[in-house]
């Protein structure tokens, strides 16, 4: 069995961060792994507070796993300071690992800031040259391009001026636009658009997350970065049309009705 990594925050109401990202693996038979990086107290309504996890405690995570079995695939979600984002980076080159899908966590759709402003430059600069993909959302990419984001052609614009600063390949999120939800990966050579219709839901808490992760399950198998970014939006998307009304706000995607289904087990 693949092992893969997600080096995250984690969620308590369980629908994003490290909680998303190990459903996410286990429902594509891969083995999860996890450094926490902070812990928030969230649930469908927002975020309400956030502890950090120190830099050493992360490297101390990071050396415990990579000294002792072997990674295949590392997804990096909500880390929030510049420290603990070049502690990160370092140790990643350190162990060589491989398979990196890097999410651009900045602020949760509840708009709680989940990374230090403060910190977006060390996260471009450190993690962005290490990932075979980069996961950027419209605001996050307008953020790391200084550009405003409206139409496709301004998407593929950005995920341009995005691969300039070093990814293997940027698929460009397209879900807070109108209309469809159109993503675009872009490794430099091509524009590949992924096209799902838009499905009509307040339930799309930890969709990054679990995108993230799920191309990060793909890559460990041995997929290439095109093929494994689709089968992750078809992932997506369906985990968002059986998503589950959840608490008062944004409930979480579900990540195995096809299972239960299949185990004639009831899951709504
Ligand atoms: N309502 C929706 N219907 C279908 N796909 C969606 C919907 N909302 C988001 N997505 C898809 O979910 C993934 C993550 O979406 P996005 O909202 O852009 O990122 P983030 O969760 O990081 O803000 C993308 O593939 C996007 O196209
Ligand atoms: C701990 C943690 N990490 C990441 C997020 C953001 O999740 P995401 O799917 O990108 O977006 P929202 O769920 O905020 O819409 C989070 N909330 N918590």
């Amino acid at each position: 069995m693949k092992n893969v990594l997600t080096i995250a925050g984690s969620d308590s109401s369980g629908g994003a961060g490290i909680q998303a990202d190990i459903k996410t693996f286990a429902a594509h038979g891969v083995f999860g792994l996890s450094v926490i990086t902070a812990v928030t107290a969230q649930n469908t309504q927002g975020v309400f507070a956030v502890q950090d996890i120190t830099p050493d405690m992360i490297a101390k995570q990071m050396d415990a796993i990579f000294s002792d079995i072997d990674v295949a695939a590392v997804k990096i979600g909500m880390v929030s300071q510049s420290d603990s984002i070049t502690t990160i980076a370092a140790k990643l080159r350190e162990w060589g690992a491989r398979n990196i899908v890097a999410d651009t966590v900045m602020v949760s759709s509840s708009g709680y800031h989940l990374l230090n402003p403060a910190a977006e430059a060390t996260l471009v600069r450190e993690l962005l040259p290490l990932a075979a993909v980069v996961t950027p959302n419209i605001p996050e990419a307008e953020v790391i391009t200084g550009r405003s984001i409206f139409t496709l052609a301004d998407m593929e614009e950005a995920a341009r001026v995005i691969f300039a600063l070093g990814p293997q390949s940027v698929l460009m999120k397209g879900g807070h636009l109108e209309g469809d939800s159109i993503d675009i990966l872009f490794d430099g050579h091509s524009f590949v658009y992924l096209d799902a219709r838009r499905i009509v839901t307040k339930n799309t808490h930890g969709t990054g997350c679990t995108l993230s992760s799920a191309i990060a399950a793909n890559l460990s198998r041995g997929l290439a970065a095109a093929d494994a970014v689709a089968a992750a939006k078809a992932y997506i998307t369906g985990a968002i049309e059986h998503s589950l009304s959840m608490g008062k706000g944004a409930g979480p995607t579900h990540h195995f009705y096809d299972l239960y289904k299949k185990a004639g087990m009831r899951c709504d």
